[in-house]
């Protein structure tokens, strides 16, 4: 038998060897759990080894060199090269490929036709009618255009009721007349559309004999399609650098009474005839597809920004000595520390709640999906309600799992030479676009306050609010149940979301009762509500890390999972313990209980540490980082790296001739005198 770690090879530092010969599951086979199946594991390693032999697709240089005018032309020129070799590399068809793709050769700093994959054609798949697809996605889709989602203003965002661009139906002409009248109009943040695309889906406020009926999607042709210029009517560009996404043209746009056809609104679900009647689509909210697609889709990829910083952290920490535990031995690893094992193994578990929170999540996607080609609507508030709790809890985790990784690195992690701080500001992003996390969170916290005033009339209500109407028990039996079995665990965590729920149901209630305006009532309460959102969606974080550990068949790999799952809920409960402290229903001597498991998990999970991280099978090419090599050898290429620094190409720079050498000179004249 091989060695359970995949990683192990001659040469590399001993001290992540030792590591990695202690594993005791193979990392391979785990990753199958972590992509949901060997054939997609096994795929990401062959498209990487495939891209490896490609020279022109390698960086040029490390990309924290590059100036952004360079990354946004590195990043097209391999667009350009993948282009052509793209049916060798990937099944297209197969959206975690194109993913592992882009992260390999490109990273997550963006592409030109980033935006074109994550939103315009899913909004062109989901929206457009027959005729408009023959139109428009099916060259979109040979990239024939490239295209975005055109919809954030720079007035507005959140409040999409309150979009300023207007498309005014001119019954005369059979045309719509879009135009951003204010400056606050202007579209302002669309990814790739400064620069890159040629036609965007622009989501204006429809206005029809002066009635408005809110936002709807039209397809807009933004630039010449041989020169590339901006057509008539039309003002577009960059909007300027941002603390990460630097290889993306975020852009603005400017529509001046621009004229498109009638047959340019997308109009599957929703139709405006040619004498202006307006036919209601089957639901409300069916125009909002695009950013529901994009949200469900985040957990995975917020997990995979979460567990490329937390490899690069764990690797380092492998090889990484100093200070002593024995003062008669040699310094150790810092991995050995358990503040460092603390402030890195729950996000560890984290990043494996993640991807299995968001698994389950992407399967009810795909069905809402099917769902709604046939004009059925009935599982869509459910699955906003589900998206828009993760999409926040999840982001916010993951911003807080990558500093504590960057912090663990010490003065190293602070280096771009990390990568940490990109991948922290390209994942923190996720923590505002498709919805700010506190209005998402509200959006969670209507559907959760539906569900409270079900119960309290009595009814019984079920999925994914069903413990609501479940029995509870007054404490939990939490330090009295046999060792995995997870089950009081998760009834802790129920009874903790039902508890907020209600209390901020009652607050509400109250507020309502005493004459309060919904609205205002509402405001007042949103701190609770926020919380009431936040509780039931680290539960279901946890149930569905849970229902995987169940489903796994492999012993080891089972083992291993139910490590991570025990240590989860452990530092999970912990984390929101005050909650249940508040009404008794934890005592003191049960923290006691729970702080002594999570001591004991950080113990069993450190020998398979290194093993945890490899499983995710990141290659060098796309972790981008010194710290985080495969091979462990980090100081030697801390050297090297340094040594692309411009700054070095010779020994005296201009500016001491021009300023140091002035202020040194006086200095010294002056204390001659
Ligand atoms: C050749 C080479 C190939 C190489 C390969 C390259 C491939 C590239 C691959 C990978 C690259 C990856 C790159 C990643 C790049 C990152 C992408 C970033 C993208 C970011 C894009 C954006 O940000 S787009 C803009 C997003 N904007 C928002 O999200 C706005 C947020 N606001 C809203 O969504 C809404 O305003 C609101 C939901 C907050 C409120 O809406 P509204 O005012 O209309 O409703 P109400 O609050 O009154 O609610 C009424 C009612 O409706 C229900 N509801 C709302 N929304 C929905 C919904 N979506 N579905 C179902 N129901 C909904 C709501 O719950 C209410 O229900 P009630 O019953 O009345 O309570
Ligand atoms: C990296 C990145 C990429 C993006 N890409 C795109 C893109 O491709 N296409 C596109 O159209 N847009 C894009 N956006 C824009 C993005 O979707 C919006 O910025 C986002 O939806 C937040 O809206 P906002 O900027 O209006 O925030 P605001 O709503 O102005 O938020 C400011 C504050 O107000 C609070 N707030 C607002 N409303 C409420 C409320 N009702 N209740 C309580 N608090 C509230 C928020 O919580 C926040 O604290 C991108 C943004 C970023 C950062």
């Amino acid at each position: 038998m091989g060695n359970l770690n995949k990683e192990i090879r001659d040469g590399d530092h001993p001290d992540i060897t030792e590591e990695r010969l202690k594993s005791t599951f193979d990392t391979h086979k785990m990753a199958a759990q972590i992509y949901n199946s060997q054939r997609a594991a096994d795929r990401r390693n062959e498209i990487t080894s495939a891209v490896l032999k490609i020279p022109e697709l390698q960086d040029i240089k490390p990309l924290p060199f590059l100036s952004r005018e360079e990354k946004v032309e590195e990043a097209a020129r391999k667009i350009g090269i993948l282009s052509e070799h793209l049916y060798d590399l990937v099944n297209v068809n197969d959206g975690a490929e194109l993913y592992h793709l882009n992260n390999v050769v490109i990273g997550g700093e963006g592409n030109p036709l980033a935006l074109h994959g994550v939103m315009f054609i899913p909004v062109l798949q989901a929206q457009a009618t027959d005729e408009q697809k023959k139109k428009w996605l099916y060259r979109a889709m040979k990239r024939e255009i490239i295209g975005t989602y055109a919809q954030t203003e720079m007035g507005h965002g959140s409040n999409l009721r309150k979009l300023e661009t207007t498309a005014t139906y001119d019954k005369a002409t059979e045309e719509f007349v879009l135009n951003s009248p204010t400056t606050t109009s202007m579209k302002w943040w669309p990814g790739n559309l400064g620069k890159s695309t040629n036609y965007a889906v622009v989501v204006a406020t429809l206005i029809i004999n002066e009635k408005d009926y809110g936002p709807h999607s039209f397809m807009v042709q933004l630039r010449d399609e041989n020169t590339h210029k901006p057509l008539p009517n039309i003002e577009v560009g960059d909007i300027g650098p941002k603390m990460a996404y630097n290889a993306t043209d975020n852009g603005f746009l400017k529509l001046n009474h621009l004229r498109i056809p009638r047959t340019n609104m997308l109009m599957k679900h929703v139709k405006v005839e040619k004498d202006g009647t307006y036919i209601k689509p089957p639901h409300a909210k069916m125009s909002y597809s695009a950013m529901v697609h994009v949200r469900a889709h985040m957990n995975n990829t917020m997990a995979y920004f979460l567990a490329s910083s937390l490899t690069i952290a764990v690797r380092y920490s492998s090889i990484r000595r100093q200070g002593h535990i024995n003062p008669k031995e040699p310094e150790v690893k810092v991995l050995e520390y358990q503040t460092q094992q603390h402030r890195l193994f729950p996000h560890i578990a984290r990043a494996y709640a993640f991807s299995f929170a968001g698994a389950e999540t992407v399967r009810l996607y795909e069905k809402v999906k099917k769902d709604m080609e046939s004009g059925e609507t009935e599982l869509m508030a459910d699955l906003h309600a589900l998206t828009s709790g993760l999409k926040s809890v999840v982001t916010y985790l993951t911003m807080q799992g990558i500093e504590q990784a960057r912090q663990s690195c010490g003065g190293h992690g602070y280096s771009m030479a990390s990568y940490i701080s990109e991948i922290y500001g390209i994942a923190i992003g996720g923590c505002t676009y498709e919805g700010e996390n506190m209005v998402m969170l509200l959006q969670l916290a209507r559907y959760l306050m539906k569900a409270a005033k079900a119960v309290k009339e009595g009814k019984k209500v079920e999925g994914l609010v069903g413990y609501l109407s479940a029995p509870d028990n007054r404490h939990s039996l939490i330090d009295r149940t046999p060792e995995k079995s997870y089950d009081t665990y998760l009834k802790t965590f129920e009874h903790i979301a039902r508890q907020q729920i209600f209390r901020a149901f009652d607050k509400l209630e109250k507020m309502l009762t005493s004459g309060l305006p919904h609205s205002e009532a509402w405001n007042k309460c949103s701190v609770e509500l926020t919380r009431a959102s936040r509780l039931h969606t680290r539960l279901f974080i946890a149930q569905a890390f849970a229902r995987r550990v169940h489903d796994v068949v492999d012993f080891h790999i089972k083992e291993a999972l139910d490590d991570l799952l025990h240590l989860h809920l452990n530092y999970e409960l912990l984390d929101v313990a005050s909650y249940a402290l508040e009404d008794g229903h934890l005592c003191g001597e049960q923290m006691n209980f729970i702080r002594s498991e999570l001591y004991r998990s950080l113990g069993k999970i450190r020998p398979n540490a290194v093993s945890y991280v490899d499983a995710w099978e990141l290659s060098d090419m796309e972790l981008r980082s010194v710290l985080g090599r495969r091979d462990g050898h980090v100081y030697e290429n801390l050297y090297k790296w340094a040594q692309n620094s411009s700054l070095n190409r010779t020994d005296v720079l201009p500016v001491f001739e021009k300023y140091l050498k002035p202020l040194m000179m006086s200095a010294r004249k002056n204390s001659k005198l």
